[in-house]
């Protein structure tokens, strides 16, 4: 499998000004008699790593979907760049914030090329009646979406799979695909839940090569994550999430050494180098491959439509 972390020669997505990118005030989001996300504030800066993490159902997939307009908090404001995001999923991401899904959202039966065109949609001016009649302007704006597309993939490692169906993909690289795709709206500021969920420790490597290029590029990341060491490693600023509300938020070293933090999930103080056992992994698995044992991927992909 792919797993290339080629830092790209092309331009990236938009960068923006500096400044807050993200600012979520007092979000709060209730099922019923359950408040899953009770008074959350968060913000991210321009050129930023923030995490966000805590147990399992302690609102952080919900948080997300209440900043991209899945669900309409039902207290709180959103506003990317100090604007009010709107409601529904695709003008927030026109608006300039993508995302990835826990569970892989991918077109199944497209190729790997086709997906990341999809994403594109948000940023091509050409409209129906110009799609329909292919008219010059159309047939310009296509060419250009499918070499930015295939910048995307040159830059996710999946170019060599771009008539692929993105069925047929590795895990690791369906996700990689899922980036690929939410890179290609030019977002501002990316949102990734769990990330290398599944991945194998050279994918999780490639994985944090990939997010580090994309600030690189100007756009700023939120990541949910469950791996403390992609975290740890990754991340400006992190903050905690229990049963709902934000318990901590701080830098890496700060949020590790909590005891709350701790207590309510960490369990064990975090120890170690951080990255360095991911190292030894890697390397071994490169010397079984060299040796050519079979090392196996991380598995099946899972397909659209699976959960959050
Ligand atoms: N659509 C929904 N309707 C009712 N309850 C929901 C809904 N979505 C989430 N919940 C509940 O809200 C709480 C928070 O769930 P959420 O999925 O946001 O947690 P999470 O931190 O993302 O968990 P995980 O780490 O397991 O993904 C849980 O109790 C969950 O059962």
């Amino acid at each position: 499998m792919t797993t290339t972390s080629t830092t790209p020669a092309t331009p990236g997505p938009a960068a923006g000004p500096g400044g807050t990118v993200l600012e979520a005030t007092g979000v709060t989001m209730r099922f019923g008699g359950l408040t899953a996300v009770r008074g959350v504030d968060l913000t991210v800066d321009s050129g930023e790593i923030v995490g966000l993490i805590g147990p399992n159902g302690a609102g952080k997939t919900t948080f997300f979907n209440c900043l991209t307009g899945l669900y309409v908090p039902t207290e709180g404001t959103v506003k990317y760049r100090g604007t009010v995001l709107p409601h529904r999923s695709h003008l927030v991401t026109k608006a300039g914030v993508a995302r990835t899904f826990q569970n892989i959202r991918l077109f199944a039966n497209m190729t790997v090329l086709e997906n990341v065109l999809v994403g594109r949609h948000t940023r091509t001016k050409e409209g129906l009646w110009s799609a329909l009649l292919r008219g010059p302007g159309f047939r310009k704006a296509e060419r250009e979406s499918e070499e930015r597309a295939m910048e995307l993939l040159e830059f996710t490692g999946l170019d060599a799979k771009r008539d692929h169906l993105a069925r047929n993909l590795a895990y690791g690289e369906q996700r990689k695909l899922e980036i690929a795709r939410a890179l290609a709206s030019e977002p501002g500021l990316l949102l990734l839940d769990e990330p290398t969920a599944g991945m194998n420790p050279q994918e999780t490597m490639a994985t944090q090569e990939l997010v580090r290029a994309i600030r690189r590029q100007g756009t700023a990341v939120l990541v949910i994550e469950h791996d403390m060491r992609f975290i740890f490693n990754m991340c400006d600023r992190v903050a905690v999430l229990v049963q709902g509300e934000k318990l901590v938020e701080g830098s890496p070293q700060v949020v590790q050494s909590d005891e709350r933090v701790v207590a309510a999930y960490l369990g064990t103080p975090f120890e170690g180098e951080p990255g360095e056992s991911e190292a030894a992994e890697v390397r071994a698995a490169e010397a079984r491959e060299a040796g050519g044992t079979s090392s196996s991927g991380s598995g099946e992909g899972k397909k659209e439509g699976e959960g959050k």
